[in-house]
Formats: C-alpha cells, structure tokens, sequence
C-alpha cells in the first residue's frame, strides 16, 4: 500500500515543500499536504500543529516540515510527545536520524539548505530503518512525561 507522508511548511518553506512534494511522489509517496499554499507571510507553529495533529490522528505515518531555517518548526512540533521531527542539513544526519533516533518527521530549512541536499535528505530519511538494539530504550525515554 502507498505510504502517506505528510507535508507542511510557513511562507519561507513554500519553495522547498514543492520540490519535495514531487520528488516524494517520484518516489512512489502520497503526500498530504497541509499547506501553506503560497508564500504570504504565515506562523510556522500553525503549520507544526496540523502536521502533528495528522500523525496522531493516523492521516499520515510520517511528516515532512519545512520553515526558513527549520529551527521554529521543529521546536513547535516536538512540543507534541509523539513526534521526534529531526532538523537535518545533511543526508549524513537524516540517515541517522532514523536509525538512532527512529525521527518521525524531517525537518529542513528552505533557506538553508539547496534543493539536491534536500532531496538526498529525504529519500534517506524514507528509505533508512531504525536500527534499534541500544537506541529502543533511549528511544522510549523520550516519551515519557
Ligand atoms: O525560519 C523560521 C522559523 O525558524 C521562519 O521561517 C522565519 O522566522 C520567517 O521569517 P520571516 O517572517 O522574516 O519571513
């Protein structure tokens, strides 16, 4: 069955969530998109929230965000106890975010990072397993209260 990913991001992400938005569907993806739809000015946390919100109510199995640098909208979404959403700049990072850290949602900035590392960063993200092992129970503290 076709994973559904879903996908957000503020004015400064909108370019970059484009790119990613095809380039997930290339991949065999269904993306959800959940805006914003344009590059007039928006709040990064509101767009954080409803992909946190998908992921918990089972819309999406995993999510991708994308904010001027990435840092207010991973902040946003790691509010929420199920999300682990890993800011990444290289595919070195995502790889690893999903292995050690079993990440659940990729963060980027779209004006940090260029579109071809973007792209590498994703397809890690999506195509790396969680290793688990040691990692599970490091995993698990972060869900604790
Ligand atoms: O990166 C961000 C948050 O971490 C935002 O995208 C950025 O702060 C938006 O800036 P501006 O309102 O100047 O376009």
């Amino acid at each position: 069955m076709t994973e559904t990913i879903a996908i957000a991001s503020d004015h400064a992400g909108f370019a970059l969530k484009g790119v990613l938005k095809l380039e997930l569907e290339s991949l065999g993806y269904a993306p959800l998109d959940l805006g914003t739809d344009d590059t007039a000015s928006v709040d990064y946390p509101d767009y954080a929230e409803k992909l946190a919100q998908a992921i918990k109510a089972g819309k999406a199995s995993r999510g991708i965000l994308v904010c001027g640098t990435g840092i207010g909208i991973s902040i946003a979404a790691n509010r929420h106890r199920e999300i682990r959403a890993a800011l990444c700049q290289d595919v070195t990072t995502a790889r690893l975010s999903r292995e050690h850290n079993d990440a659940n949602v990729l963060v980027l900035g779209g004006r940090i990072v260029g579109e071809e590392v973007a792209k590498g960063c994703l397809k890690a993200f999506l195509e790396t397993p969680f290793a688990g092992g040691r990692h599970e129970g490091r995993v698990a503290k972060l869900a604790k209260p």
